[in-house]
């Protein structure tokens, strides 16, 4: 049997819930993609979504800031409420939802524009700053918080496009930090890095758990040990079982799980 990998950090059991989702089910037209997804989310705490290809842990993620709204055919059933707010409820906007629960792909997606606008434009539009000093000081602040601001300071007006893989994705998660955002949900941050860009995310990835509540979808058991506190195994669609990574990954009460995370499928 393969060894589990080492747990880095460990939950803590008073962190007050930010998202809970009831019943949670996605359709793509007939298909049912997840079923019936129950789950409690953990503030200031990374929580991880693991489980083999194609078991629903992106389109989980997607329920909790309505990406899946803008995929043809998707429905999502039950209910997803942050901070006890449902938020498919019709007064919620899902341009705002989407700043207050940021994004990170998987493969950096800066916008073709300048270092400084791709972190510059959410605040602008969402009317964060007033006048151009403070404007300024946030762009800073934000690149600084995403560990990226003393590789780019003298070369904010360049392409965000001309930056390394590892840098775009810094730069990716400065904009979301831009917009003042409560959640910050990552679909496989550094399936497309290189080991010592993924080293400098997972770091990141540490830090910004002070501050804000972060799930991460993960192929990677490894990482999701070093990274995270909490751990949500899926099979099938199904939620199989959800715990603190160090049980998930040393005592889990499911065999399926155990197969999983001692690679016997996946
Ligand atoms: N846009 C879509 N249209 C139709 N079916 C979809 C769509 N997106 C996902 N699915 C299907 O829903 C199921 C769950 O997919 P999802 O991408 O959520 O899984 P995943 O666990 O994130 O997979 P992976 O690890 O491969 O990214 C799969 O059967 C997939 O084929």
């Amino acid at each position: 049997m393969i060894a589990p990998p080492p747990v880095l950090h460990s939950a803590d059991p008073n962190a007050p819930i930010k998202i809970a989702a009831r019943d949670v089910s996605v359709f793509y037209g007939a298909k049912q993609a997840l079923f019936d997804v129950s789950m409690d989310i953990a503030d200031k705490t990374v929580t991880a979504l693991i489980g083999p290809s194609g078991c629903g842990k992106s389109t989980f993620l997607r329920t909790m800031n309505r990406m899946n709204d803008t995929i043809a055919g998707a429905r999502v059933a039950g209910r997803i409420e942050i901070d006890g707010q449902d938020v498919n409820a019709r007064s919620v906007d899902p341009v705002l939802l989407r700043a207050r629960v940021g994004m990170v792909f998987q493969k950096p997606n800066p916008f073709p524009k300048t270092i400084y606008e791709n972190v510059a434009y959410g605040p602008r539009i969402h009317g964060l700053a007033d006048g151009k000093a403070e404007l300024d000081g946030i762009v800073e602040a934000s690149l600084k918080r995403a560990g990226l601001w003393d590789e780019v300071a003298d070369r904010l007006h360049s392409a965000g496009t001309g930056l390394s893989g590892g840098q775009q994705q810094r730069l990716v998660i400065a904009r979301a930090i831009a917009v003042e955002p409560e959640v910050i949900l990552m679909d496989e941050p550094c399936s497309a890095l290189d080991p010592i860009a993924t080293a400098k995310i997972e770091e990141l990835i540490d830090e910004l758990r002070e501050r804000y509540c972060i799930v991460i979808v993960t192929h990677s058991m490894a990482q999701a040990a070093r990274v995270s506190q909490r751990t949500a195994f899926f099979h099938l669609g199904r939620l199989i079982e959800m715990g603190d990574t160090e049980d998930i990954f040393t005592n889990p009460r499911e065999r399926r799980t155990l197969d999983y995370i001692t690679g016997r499928f996946g």
